[in-house]
């Protein structure tokens, strides 16, 4: 079946991991405390405050026990849903303030500009919420990316580690399994999707093979056309 959409995700397969580690999570230590105690009571904010406390099992944690928290969930990159979605909103503030700039390499730029310009159409779906991704795309150094993506996907459809994740994404997007090619530098993340029917590609970007799925240094590698 010929590819239709292709599926990416973003740390370490569009954009550095060095970025997300040495910039984006940094930002949010240095500044998601003085966000939280500001916006608490914001309905947005206290949701997610409310579900780190339900996700944590500590229901009675007060303002600054939920920012220890999340700064624990930081220290050890765990995928929490209302840390992504918080973390989100802060970065949002850097992002507007010009003190961030999404970082994609040229290789992803360059095929993702042509692969939509082929007809392809592009998603993404990453474990940062979707609210980040539209942020490292529309705030990239290279300019906004965001008309190129027909769509985004966070764990709101299930960890990236999950095979029902990839199926609820394919019937999102109204295509076939085996029409979307999914694109990860994480091997459990490609045996997901190809247990949903996806076809897969590897990022290895410092070289090297994600076991059992072809695997590319580069974005210039790829064409959808041949798989
Ligand atoms: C959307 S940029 C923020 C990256 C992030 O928070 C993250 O957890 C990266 O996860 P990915 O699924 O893109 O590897
Ligand atoms: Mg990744």
């Amino acid at each position: 079946m010929p590819i239709k959409a292709i599926l990416t995700d973003i740390e370490g397969t569009t954009s550095a991991v060095s970025f997300v580690f040495d910039v984006l999570f940094p930002y949010a230590r240095e500044h998601l405390p003085a966000f939280i105690r500001a916006q608490a009571d914001k309905p947005a904010v206290a949701a997610q405050l409310e579900a780190v406390r339900q996700e944590s099992g500590e229901t009675d944690a007060d303002v600054d026990r939920v920012v220890q928290i999340l700064l624990d969930w930081i220290a050890i990159d765990r995928k929490a849903t209302s840390l992504k979605a918080l973390q989100g909103m802060v970065w949002a503030e850097g992002y507007r303030a010009g003190e961030l700039k999404g970082h994609v390499y040229p290789d992803a730029v360059q095929a993702l500009r042509q692969w939509h310009a082929e007809g392809y159409r592009l998603y993404v779906y990453s474990s940062g919420s979707v609210q980040a991704q539209k942020l490292i795309f529309g705030c990239a150094e290279v300019g906004d990316l965001t008309p190129l993506f027909s769509g985004y996907f966070d764990t709101g459809s299930g960890h990236k580690r999950e095979t029902a994740s990839y199926a609820r994404i394919a019937e999102s997007i109204g295509l076939p399994a085996a029409q979307v090619l999914f694109l990860s530098d994480v091997v459990e993340e490609l045996d997901a999707a190809r247990a949903a029917g996806m076809q897969t590609c590897g990022l290895a970007r410092n070289g090297g093979e994600l076991p059992g799925h072809k695997t590319v240094a580069s974005f210039s590698a790829i064409d959808p056309s041949a798989d």
